[in-house]
C-alpha cells in the first residue's frame, strides 16, 4: 500500500508554483530523502503533503485521505496518521517531557490515565530517553530535545514520519545517532520522508532521493542522478 501518492501535483505558496507536475509514490515502510538547494521547495512539499498548503492541481492521496478534496474538518485525521517533525513544531519549555506528550496525547483524543502514562514511558524508551519523563526541556541536550520530538511524532504510531531538516542544528555525531533513531524506525514499518541539506548523512545511510530542482521533482528511482554536496 502507497502511503503517498501524487500525480502532476502543483505545489503552491499563493499564487506562486513552487513545484508543477510532481509525481511520486511512497510505499508502506519506504525511506526517502528530500534534497534541493534552500528555496528549492521540500518544506513546500512537505506541508502539501500534511495539508497545510493547498494542492494547486493534480491528484494526491496522503495516508489514504485524497487531499485536494479534504475538507478542514478531516485535516486532523490526516494528521493522526502522520508524524511531523519540523523545525517551527518545537517543544513546550514552561513543562516537563511528559507532559508535552501528554499535551499531544490529550489533544488527540487519549483519555485515562494509565492508558496515557504507559504511552509516554512506550514512547520514551522508544527514542532512548527512558529516564527523561520529569525534565524540563532546557534541561536536555539539543540531541535529547529532537528526541523528545521524535518521541512526540510517534505517539499516535503514524503510518508516514515526515521531517524538516531533522538532523540541522546538531553536530555531526548526534545527527548521526538521530538518523541512526530514523533509520531503527524505519525498520519497525514507518515510512519516513526526510528533508535535508546534510550529505555526509544521505553519503553514510544511502536510500532513495527526490530532488527539487528548477521547480520539478526528480526522482532517484526513476531517473538515477548523481548526488554533489552543492545540493
Ligand atoms: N509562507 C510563505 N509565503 C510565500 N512564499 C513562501 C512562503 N514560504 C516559502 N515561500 C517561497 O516558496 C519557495 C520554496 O520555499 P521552501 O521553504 O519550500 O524551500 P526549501 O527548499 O524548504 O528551502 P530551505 O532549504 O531553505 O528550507 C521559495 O521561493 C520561498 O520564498
Amino acid at each position: 500500500m502507497a502511503v503517498i501518492e501524487l500525480h502532476d501535483v502543483f505545489v503552491m505558496q499563493d499564487v506562486n508554483t513552487v513545484l508543477q507536475k510532481v509525481s511520486f509514490t511512497l510505499e508502506k515502510g519506504e525511506f526517502a530523502y528530500l534534497v534541493g538547494r534552500t528555496g528549492s521547495g521540500k518544506s513546500s512539499l512537505l506541508k502539501t503533503l500534511y495539508a497545510d498548503l493547498p494542492v494547486g492541481a493534480g491528484a494526491a492521496t496522503v495516508a489514504g485521505y485524497a487531499l485536494p478534496k479534504l475538507s478542514s474538518s478531516k485535516v486532523p485525521f490526516l494528521r493522526r496518521k502522520l508524524g511531523i517533525i519540523f523545525q517551527d513544531f518545537q517543544l513546550l519549555f514552561d513543562r516537563t517531557v511528559a507532559e508535552n506528550l501528554i499535551f499531544v496525547l490529550k489533544a488527540t483524543g487519549w483519555s485515562g490515565k494509565a492508558k496515557i502514562q504507559q504511552r509516554v514511558s512506550e514512547v520514551l524508551m522508544r527514542v532512548g530517553l527512558a529516564g527523561a519523563a520529569a525534565k524540563m526541556p532546557h534541561q536536555l541536550s539539543g540531541g535529547e530535545q529532537q528526541r523528545v520530538v521524535i518521541a512526540r511524532a510517534l505517539l499516535n504510531e503514524p503510518l508516514l514520519l515526515l521531517a524538516d531538516e531533522p538532523t540541522g542544528n546538531l553536530d555531526p555525531d548526534v545527527a548521526d545517532s538521530i538518523m541512526r533513531l530514523f533509520v531503527e524506525i524505519n525498520n519497525s514499518g514507518t515510512a519516513v520522508l526526510m528533508a535535508t541539506h546534510n550529505y555526509q548523512i544521505i553519503r553514510q545511510y544511502p536510500k532513495r532521493v527526490l530532488k527539487c530542482e528548477n521547480g520539478q521533482l526528480i526522482d532517484s528511482a526513476k531517473t538515477p542522478f548523481e548526488l554533489k554536496s552543492d545540493f
